[in-house]
């Protein structure tokens, strides 16, 4: 491989390919696969360029930009002609004088001032040697003093990620340790080094580099962050919580610590699960493509169908089923008492999904932060109402999903079934107690059991759980990812301001190093001009070259998602459902978008009757429901604002949902 013994990929190639399309990205890497191969191979037609970089042809217009570090080549951006060439021309690749990391660089374009900071400049108590020690490029000291908040996001934009990072956490006022001098012999030592890994992927064979390029080749597939890269190859003693905000990369996390132990322990089986069918879609075609392959000894699946498959080994099939038909059951056999159909809907709901089957069980339950509350009579009473509705599902052959958690449960830990080595388990927040006891079951108690993964904000589904009370403690085994790697800084800000500072005791923000548009937030007086304006704006999104797929319409209830595809399609435009197949601009509701993401998001009607949804609000049995109903509403918004990566549009009419920050 090209007479040396190594070749490198930058993650800042990662990112020019991101702007190619499929057939493009194909002709790249056949190119780079040839490089690696033989330099010299003559349509390639290598030529030394800009600064410390050489240029190859993948087609007539396509142009990889290659580096050289002594012996390693290194793929550093990819892209059309002109615009590659411009890549070069304003970027340098450097070995850092104090931290000793190798950066690629964007050359300053700032003039060094020469008066003093000005007084609103945030850099400007720091020294010039304490920011050289953190790895900032000496001609970048100077300007990042002397600029502004909005100045130094501006120069971040050319500096590698770490380095970002670093800058940032001392904007937010935390303390920054220089890190220590990398120590090495030689280029490839240095670009193996942990702290190089952030930027660069070294690969020592052919089929390496095969592999690093086929499929799907994302960057996240290489380049983790020093927190995601330590809970993926962590070994916990116990299970194990990971949190962050939206778009952090909890999904990434869980897909390359479903990898690592699958790796730690060949001979056993690894199960890879999450919330919804489409989730669980998700992640299969994710691990394939990260792995190269379908690992033999990991299953993916989606709670709930695992739960029913596993139920039809230990027991008949069953029917599932949902609110609509067990509450009229529910309401018929608890006529004549005294309490609101939502206040007895929620207490079975809490019954069942804690699997309260007997007396004592029900008797004894903390029915702590519940707002109505019960006498030990009137506990009984409510009790054998109860018992006659779970009797009548199961004279049915029905059962809900609860019912089938807690039995397959029972079946695992009556040794009826086989358990998992480890679980891993992304989007757990909307797992309830009948759920979290199941996947305590799923795994063989030990080390690297459980690995769940949450944010507690997008909870949109149910209210909270307290795991200690299910038994699962994850004390001095859980971590917070900070960096969002979604959105841009406008579009994560505006949708952390949905939330309090606080969630569930846990602060929030994220670090988004990605610059953007600002998101639109427009008002209209009628739905309809908000209709006619957001067609305008998908229009104007497929003219500024977006392709249909990228873009998604969310709205809070069905009908209105279903009246913006019509509208779409009927205006000529593609358009198909959030979990249908297609070509066109996706529509659906903003729950079937939870763990998805997309260039584009509009959130049609975020009107103070729909953030929070009016009927449920009215339908809330006390004000215990009523406070929760309104922070998984405020949660969905939270979602819903949190699934673009670049542009974000949000109309309302009438009056803006109160949780809309301003
Ligand atoms: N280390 C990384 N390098 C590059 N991209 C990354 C990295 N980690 C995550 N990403 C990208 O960031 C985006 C968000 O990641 P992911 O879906 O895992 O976040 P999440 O925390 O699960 O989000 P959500 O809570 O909204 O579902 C994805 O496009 C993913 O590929």
């Amino acid at each position: 491989m090209t007479g040396s013994a190594s070749v490198c990929i930058s993650e800042s190639f990662y990112k020019g390919k991101d702007r190619l399309n499929q057939m493009e990205r194909g002709q790249i890497m056949d190119a780079l696969l040839s490089f690696f191969q033989d330099p010299s191979y003559p349509s390639l037609r290598l030529e030394k360029i800009h600064n410390d970089f050489w240029s190859i042809r993948a087609s007539r217009d396509l142009r990889i930009i290659l580096t050289r570090q002594a012996q390693v080549w290194i793929a550093a951006y990819c892209g059309h002609h002109d615009e590659a060439y411009r890549w070069a021309e304003r970027r340098r690749v450097e070995v850092h004088p104090q931290t000793g990391d190798i950066q690629i660089v964007r050359i300053p374009e700032v003039d060094t001032p020469s008066r003093e900071p000005p007084a609103n400049a945030p850099l400007a108590r720091f020294d010039e040697d304490y920011l050289l020690s953190l790895g900032v490029p000496q001609d970048y000291v100077k300007p990042l003093r002397y600029a502004t908040e909005d100045g130094v996001l501006e120069l971040l934009d050319g500096l590698p990620q770490a380095i970002q990072e670093r800058i940032l956490d001392l904007l937010d006022g935390k303390p920054v340790i220089p890190p220590p001098k990398i120590q090495v012999q030689n280029a490839e030592e240095l670009l193996a080094h942990p702290m190089a890994q952030r930027q660069f992927v070294l690969l020592r064979s052919l089929q390496e580099v095969r592999q690093a390029l086929q499929g799907s080749w994302e960057a996240w597939h290489f380049f983790l962050h020093p927190l995601q890269q330590e809970v993926v190859g962590a070994r916990f003693g116990g299970p194990a919580r990971v949190t962050g905000g939206a778009g952090t990369g909890k999904t990434v996390v869980a897909i390359h610590r479903a990898r690592t132990l699958a790796q730690r322990y060949p001979q056993a089986r690894i199960l890879l699960t999450t919330f919804n069918k489409g989730l669980a879609r998700k992640l299969k075609v994710a691990l394939k493509g990260l792995a190269g392959e379908e690992l033999p000894n990991v299953w993916v699946d989606h709670l709930h169908n695992l739960a029913l498959r596993l139920h039809e080994e230990v027991a008949e099939p069953v029917q599932i089923w949902t609110e609509e038909k067990y509450r009229p059951i529910l309401e018929k056999l608890c006529q004549g008492l005294p309490y609101s159909s939502g206040f007895l809907l929620s207490e079975w709901e809490m019954a069942d999904a804690w699997g309260l089957y007997i007396w004592e069980a029900y008797r004894g339950f903390s029915r702590e932060g519940r707002g109505t509350p019960l006498s030990a009579r009137e506990r009984q009473a409510l009790f054998e109402v109860f018992q006659r509705v779970w009797e009548t599902l199961r004279a049915q052959g029905a059962a809900t999903f609860s019912g089938v958690c807690h039995r397959v449960r029972a079946a695992l830990e009556e040794g009826h079934l086989p358990r998992f080595r480890a679980v891993v388990a992304d989007e757990t927040q909307d797992f309830g107690p009948a759920e979290l006891m199941l996947l305590r079951a799923l795994a063989e108690e030990g080390e690297d059991d459980l690995f769940l993964t949450l944010d507690p904000a997008q909870r949109i589904y149910r209210g909270p759980t307290s795991w200690r009370a299910l038994g699962l403690e994850v004390q001095g085994r859980s971590r917070r990812l900070r960096v969002n790697y979604r959105t841009t800084r406008e579009i994560g800000e505006l949708a952390e301001r949905t939330l309090p500072s606080q969630v569930e005791g846990e602060a929030r923000g994220s670090l988004a190093l990605l610059r953007g548009p600002t998101p639109e937030q427009r008002g209209f007086n009628r739905e309809e001009e908000a209709l006619k304006e957001l067609l305008r704006w998908v229009r104007w999104l497929l003219g500024q070259g977006l392709e249909p797929r990228q873009i998604a319409v969310l709205a809070r209830v069905h009908k209105l998602a279903e009246s913006v595809g019509k509208r779409l399609l009927a205006e000529g435009l593609p358009a198909q459902k959030l979990d249908e197949d297609g070509e066109g601009v996706w529509y659906g509701t903003v729950h079937a978008a939870k763990g998805l993401e997309f260039r584009a998001v509009a959130l049609f009607g975020a009107s103070a009757d729909l953030f929070p949804l009016k009927i449920l609000l009215n339908k809330a049995a006390d004000l215990q429901e009523k406070a929760l109903v309104e922070e998984k509403e405020r949660s969905l918004l939270y979602v819903a604002l949190s699934r673009p990566r670049e542009y974000l549009w949000v109309g309302y009419w009438g009056e803006p949902s109160p949780y809309l920050p301003s």
